[in-house]
C-alpha cells in the first residue's frame, strides 16, 4: 500500500548542516506525522526548488555559505507570496528576530529551543497554510462554477445549486487532513457525501465506516484503537483497531452526535494529537487516516446543552458541510424520483413505468421526513407492486396520508385554519382560496389542479373564468 504524504505541499527544510536537517526531517515526521519533506544544504539552490516543486513552507537557517537566510527570506516572500516561511536561528537575537517577522516571515525558532516547540510552530504553519490554500481553491471554484473532479459525485443525483456549493466545498478541503464534519437530517445522504470525501482526497487507503451511537467507552475505546494481548479479560489476541485498518484511507464516524462524554476526550485528544493507544499498550501509534464524522443532531444545540464537548465541536465544525433536507430542494424531487424508479426496475426485474404529472406535485407537497431515503423505499415499492403501464400513486398516497397521521398534521391543520378569534370566511371565499392554492401547487396546470381539487378540468376552467370576472 503506498503511503500518502503529508502535507498535500512539501516542506523544504534548507540549512547547511546536514546533522541538523537530518535530525530536524526525524523529528518532524515521528512526532509531528510529517512525511511531504524535501532537504536542501546549498542556499544557492533554494530558488530552483521553489520554481520546480510543490512548496508551500520553508524552514530557513540564517547563517549559511553563499546566500545568508536574510536575503533568501526577501527573495522568497517578493517571489513566492504565497509560500510560508519559518525561520530557524542559531542565534537567540531579538533584533534579528523581529526584522525576520518584517520581512515577512511566519515565525522565529532558535535551534536550542525545545524541539517539541519547533515542531508545534511547524504544524501550525501547516496547518495555516492549509487553509490558506483552501481558501483559494474555493474562490477559484466559485468564481469559475466549475468541478473539478464530477466522477466523485457521480452517485449523487442532484441539480440542486446549494449541493453543487457544498461539492464545490469539498473539493478544496478534501485533500488536507483536517477533519470533516458532515451534518444534515437523518436519510439526506451524509453517507454518500463521507465516499466522496474520501474519493476526492486521492488516498489510497479504505474507507472505514464506524457507527459510534449506542457504543460505550470502552467498546469505543477498542472499537478504534484495538488492543494489545492480554489488555483485558478475554482478549487472548492482539486485535488492531479501524483506525489503523483505516491507514492511509478514511476513518469515517457516523452518529457522532451520540458519542459519550468519555469517548469524546478521546476523539479529541485524538484529533489533536494525532496519535493514540491500543488498550493495554504504552506506546503510542500515529494515527494514518483521515476522520470524516456525521450527525442528524444539531451539534450547536447540543453543545450549549452541555451535552457535546465545545472544544470538539469547534474542532469538527472547522470543516463543516450541511447536507440541505429535501424539502428544501424540491427541484431534487423529479431527478431522484427518475433515478430510484429505473434502478428499482432494474433490481426488481420490471420495465420501468411512465408516472402521472401529478406525482411530482404531490411529492413537491409533502415533507418528507426521511428525506431521499424515504423517496427511495417509495418508489421501491410503488415498483414492488407495480402491474399496469402507467404507475399507481397509490403507495405514495398511502404513505404521505400515514406520515401526516402520525404527525398529526391534520389535526394541526383542523386548529390552524380558522383562528379561534376571527370571524369565518364565507364558502365562496373558501373555494376561491383552495383554488388559488391547488394552481399554485400544480403551477399553473390545470388539469392537475383539477384532480387535487377533486373536481373535473372543465369545472375548475369555468370556476377560474368566474373568478376572473368577479
Ligand atoms: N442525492 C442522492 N442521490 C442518490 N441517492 C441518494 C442521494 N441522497 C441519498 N441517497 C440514498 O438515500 C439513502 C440514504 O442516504 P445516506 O445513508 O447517505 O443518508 P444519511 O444522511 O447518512 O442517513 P443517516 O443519518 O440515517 O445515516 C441511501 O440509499 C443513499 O444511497
Amino acid at each position: 500500500m503506498t503511503m500518502n504524504l503529508y502535507p498535500s505541499f512539501g516542506l523544504l527544510l534548507v540549512d547547511d548542516e546536514p546533522s541538523f536537517l537530518r535530525s530536524l526531517s526525524i523529528a518532524l515526521e515521528r512526532s509531528g506525522g510529517i512525511t511531504h519533506i524535501h532537504r536542501c544544504q546549498e542556499s544557492r539552490e533554494v530558488m530552483g526548488i521553489l520554481a520546480r516543486e510543490n512548496i508551500g513552507l520553508v524552514t530557513l537557517d540564517l547563517t549559511m555559505p553563499h546566500l545568508s537566510g536574510e536575503r533568501l527570506l526577501k527573495r522568497i516572500v517578493e517571489e513566492h507570496p504565497d509560500i510560508g516561511v519559518i525561520v530557524i536561528s542559531g542565534l537567540n537575537q531579538v533584533e534579528t528576530a523581529v526584522n525576520c517577522i518584517k520581512l515577512g516571515a511566519f515565525d522565529y525558532f532558535v535551534k536550542t529551543d525545545e524541539e517539541g516547540r519547533l515542531i508545534e510552530g511547524v504544524k501550525r504553519a501547516i496547518h495555516l497554510q492549509e487553509l490558506r490554500r483552501e481558501n483559494q481553491e474555493l474562490r477559484k471554484r466559485f468564481l469559475n462554477d466549475t468541478l473539478e473532479h464530477p466522477e466523485a459525485f457521480a452517485h449523487i443525483v442532484t441539480g440542486d445549486k446549494g449541493m453543487r456549493s457544498v461539492f464545490q466545498y469539498l473539493e478544496s478541503v478534501a485533500p488536507t487532513n483536517q477533519p470533516i464534519l458532515v451534518s444534515g437530517e437523518s436519510g439526506v445522504g451524509k453517507e454518500l457525501i463521507a465516499r466522496a470525501a474520501h474519493t476526492l482526497s486521492g488516498r489510497q487507503g479504505p474507507l472505514v465506516c464506524v457507527n459510534v451511537a449506542g457504543l460505550d467507552d470502552n467498546v469505543f475505546a477498542d472499537t478504534l484503537f484495538g488492543h494489545q494481548r492480554g489488555a483485558f479479560t478475554g482478549a487472548e489476541q492482539a486485535r488492531a483497531g479501524m483506525i489503523e485498518q483505516a491507514a492511509d484511507g478514511t476513518l469515517f464516524l457516523d452518529e457522532i452526535g451520540d458519542l459519550s462524554m468519555a469517548s469524546q476526550v478521546k476523539l479529541l485528544r485524538l484529533l489533536q494529537e494525532g496519535e493514540y493507544y491500543p488498550l493495554g499498550s504504552d506506546r503510542p501509534k500515529r494515527m494514518r487516516a483521515r476522520v470524516v464524522v456525521a450527525t442528524h443532531q444539531d451539534l450547536g444545540e447540543k453543545q450549549r446543552a452541555g451535552e457535546f464537548r465545545k472544544d470538539l465541536y469547534y474542532r469538527l465544525r472547522t470543516h463543516q458541510v450541511h447536507i440541505p433536507p429535501l424539502r428544501q430542494r424540491k427541484s431534487d424531487i423529479p431527478l431522484l424520483l427518475e433515478h430510484f424508479l429505473s434502478e428499482a426496475a432494474e433490481e426488481l426485474g420490471k420495465d420501468k413505468p411512465t408516472y402521472p404529472p401529478e406525482l411530482t406535485v404531490l411529492l413537491a407537497n409533502y415533507g418528507f421526513p426521511g428525506n431521499v431515503r424515504e423517496l427511495r423505499a417509495m418508489a421501491f415499492d410503488a415498483i414492488s407492486v407495480h402491474k399496469a403501464r402507467t404507475l399507481s400513486m397509490d403507495v405514495f398516497k398511502r404513505t404521505i396520508h400515514q406520515t401526516n397521521q402520525d404527525a398529526g398534521t391534520d389535526l394541526a391543520v383542523e386548529r390552524t385554519v380558522f383562528a379561534a378569534d376571527e370571524s369565518l370566511p364565507t364558502l365562496h371565499e373558501v373555494t376561491d382560496l383552495l383554488v388559488h392554492e391547488a394552481m399554485r401547487r400544480a403551477e399553473g396546470n390545470q388539469s392537475i389542479a383539477s384532480r387535487l381539487l377533486g373536481i373535473s378540468q372543465p369545472a375548475l376552467s369555468k370556476r377560474l373564468k368566474k373568478m376572473r370576472t368577479s
